[in-house]
């Protein structure tokens, strides 16, 4: 199938159920899996293979990621060829962020954004109507932060090109941008290479998805949980269960998210039985998950499987997500590949970017969206 472009009207056929994140949760949830906790599992996945000149050896990465993408839609990459210097570093940046006295952050709040990006305070966002005890910056796709230098033409979320981030001033948080694009080039070039792979495992040809990347959304956020305010259980076996929630339950938005996270302990995954799978912390990895592009793509074939943070320890965990996006001005539609004989589309096409701004939207009081809306968060009041 080759790539299309958004076409007018493509907004106004997604509609409030899916645009108001906990009716999607819901009806998410109300849906059948064919799979059971026997097929669940989140497999280590050495991508070593798979930067190899024989086709037969990427075959066989793709083919691991197959079997994790139709089971739990969880896998780790290791040996992925970034660095663990890199890794460790990002993390100390976000440290050093959130360290940064609030009157610094104020001035990059994410209610001077239409996107959502900058700084959010914990209790600020839901995605699921849970206080989130989660504190955030968020950025998005700049060519300057892409290794390939882009193509010239990427658009925000809604199509505009003004400049879309937000930066600390370089003498309060010195060396903060040059580290940020250290990793975030890092991880794009990991995600485009990931998506070749992906493309592998559908049986595509691996440059499928090649043309739709060349100046991909990417949102990146550094994250921040604090230890919960009072003790949690160990383990949780329902959803929802009235646990001190760092990021409330969800499905990733776009094509796949890779997440790399500080040594505490916090995701957890929703297994086909409504337990939750505490994912381990695996040293220099980074988990991966399917999104809900992938799910459309695929028609259901793929898993964009439920997740959220809550931390049970008594120390701060952080976490980089790294959200990867076609470019935003694509039309995610059902692979005709992944129809089978007689079988119709579960998902109508969407626009890639006002499909995320929609979701992102979702997670603001009665969907109206950061910008401008200090006076409904600034009383503490969340979805
Ligand atoms: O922080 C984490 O471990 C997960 C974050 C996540 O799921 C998200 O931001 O979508
Ligand atoms: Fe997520």
């Amino acid at each position: 199938m080759s790539a299309t472009t958004v076409e007018a009207g493509v907004a106004e056929s997604i509609t409030k159920q899916e645009a108001r994140s906990t009716a999607y949760l819901q009806s998410r949830l109300a849906a059948k899996d064919t799979i059971t906790d026997a097929d669940f599992e989140v497999p280590i996945i050495d991508l070593s293979p798979s930067f190899s000149s024989s086709l037969e050896d990427r075959q066989s990465v793709a083919s691991q990621i197959r079997k994790a993408c139709t089971t739990s839609g969880f896998f780790y990459v290791k040996n992925h060829g970034i660095p663990s210097p890199t890794l460790h570093s990002i993390l100390k940046q976000a440290e050093r962020f959130f360290d940064l006295p609030s009157s610094k952050k104020e001035d990059l709040h994410i209610k001077k954004s239409r996107y959502g990006f900058g700084w959010e305070p914990s209790e600020y966002t839901s995605i699921a109507g849970d206080v989130e005890s989660k504190e955030g910056f968020n950025l998005g796709y700049e060519a300057g932060l892409d290794r390939s230098g882009g193509d010239g033409k990427y658009r925000n979320l809604d199509g505009t090109h003004d400049k879309a981030n937000f930066w600390p001033k370089e003498e309060d948080l010195p060396g903060f941008y040059e580290g940020v694009a250290e990793y975030y080039g890092a991880v794009l070039e990991l995600a485009r290479h990931l998506f070749r792979l992906f493309a592998l495992s559908l049986d595509l040809s691996e440059n499928h998805f090649d043309s739709m990347i060349t100046h991909p959304g990417g949102i990146s956020r550094l994250l921040y949980y604090p230890p919960p305010k009072n003790p949690q259980p160990t383990k949780s076996d329902s959803l929802p269960d009235g646990e001190e929630v760092g990021l409330g339950a969800h499905s990733d938005y776009e094509c796949f998210t890779l997440l790399l996270s500080s040594t505490t302990p916090g995701l957890e995954i929703l297994k086909p039985s409504g337990k939750w799978h505490i994912a381990d912390h695996v040293p220099d990895a980074f988990i991966v998950n399917v999104a809900d592009f992938l799910m459309r793509w695929t028609n259901d074939l793929y898993k964009s499987t439920i997740h959220r943070v809550v931390n049970r320890s008594n120390e701060a965990r952080y976490s980089v997500p790294f959200f990867f996006s076609i470019n935003y001005e694509e039309v995610v539609e059902t692979l005709p590949t992944c129809l089978k004989e007689g079988e119709e589309p579960k998902y109508r096409p969407i626009g890639a970017g006002e499909y995320v701004l929609e979701r992102l939207n979702a997670t603001t009081k009665d969907g109206a969206g950061f910008y401008g809306n200090a006076e409904v968060f600034d009383k503490g009041q969340v979805v």
